[in-house]
């Protein structure tokens, strides 16, 4: 069974607190670092690369041990030490309208994290449910090398020629065959997308 709900959070802005210092700590910091939210790392230890990140000024990091107050304000929060009934009190601190997740304990979290690759605009994310992270870790290496670096640009040509379509297209079933044209392994690997794309807009003109 899989009751999960799939979003993209937009975090510009909002407080961010990982409680703990270690390893998983600093992997769920990593993926937060670009999301411009507000990172506090709460734990009397912390990682190299952690304590890297707070001397430049990228996260902020409470050199001590957890306490109520820490996640007031917090919109999202991670419970990540390596004491199991601490990471249980920090998500009893929380309000029922803050989300918590919880390192060692996915029933009891309100969300997590899947592994995760970015092309620009493209985010492709997997989770197995807790049934195998290992296994969702090894399918976002295998996408990887499918989904390469030359996708960050096709997603940026899709963006700004969607924003025209939509902008000059009236008719829906023209603006329907173009977008669906444009989402094509042809203007995937395309030499001149929009030399392309100005064509299509040119030769589909007619067919209304
Ligand atoms: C439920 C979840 C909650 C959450 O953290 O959000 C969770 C929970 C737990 N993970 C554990 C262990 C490991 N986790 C990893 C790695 C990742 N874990 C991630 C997510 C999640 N882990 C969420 C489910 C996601 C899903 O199922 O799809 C990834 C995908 C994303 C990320 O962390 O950013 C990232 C891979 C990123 C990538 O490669 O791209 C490795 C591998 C490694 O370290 O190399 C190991 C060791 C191997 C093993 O134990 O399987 C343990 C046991 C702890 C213990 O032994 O006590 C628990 C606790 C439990 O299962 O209860
Ligand atoms: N969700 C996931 O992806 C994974 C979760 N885990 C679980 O995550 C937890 C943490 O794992 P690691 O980072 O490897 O452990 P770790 O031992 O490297 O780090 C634990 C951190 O918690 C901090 N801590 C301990 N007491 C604290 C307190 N009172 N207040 C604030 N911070 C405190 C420690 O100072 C340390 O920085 C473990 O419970 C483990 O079972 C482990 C692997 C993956």
């Amino acid at each position: 069974m899989n009751s999960n709900y799939p979003i993209m959070l937009r975090l510009e802005g909002k407080k961010v607190v990982v409680v703990g210092g270690g390893k998983v700590a600093e992997r769920k910091v990593a993926g937060l670092l670009g999301t411009g939210s507000l990172i506090t790392v709460i734990s009397p230890n912390a990682t190299d690369e952690l304590i890297k990140l707070a001397s430049s000024g990228k996260i902020e990091w409470h050199e001590k041990s957890f306490s109520k107050e820490d996640v007031e304000d917090a919109f999202l929060i991670f419970a990540a030490t390596n004491d199991n009934e601490l990471n249980q009190s920090i998500k009893m601190a929380a309000s029922d309208q803050q989300l918590v997740t919880i390192a060692d304990d996915l029933e009891g979290s309100d969300f997590h994290v899947p592994a995760h690759i970015q092309r620009g605009r493209l985010s492709i994310t997997v989770s197995t449910g807790g049934a195998s992270p290992i296994l969702a870790g090894k399918m976002r290496e295998h996408l990887e090398q499918q989904f390469d670096e030359g996708f960050d640009e096709y997603l940026e040509f899709l963006f700004s020629a969607r924003q025209r379509v939509l902008k000059e297209v009236k008719d829906a079933s023209r603006k329907r065959k173009i977008l669906s044209a444009i989402a094509g392994q042809e203007y995937l690997n395309s030499q001149d997308r929009e030399a392309d794309f100005l064509r299509l807009l040119q030769n589909t003109r007619n067919d209304v």
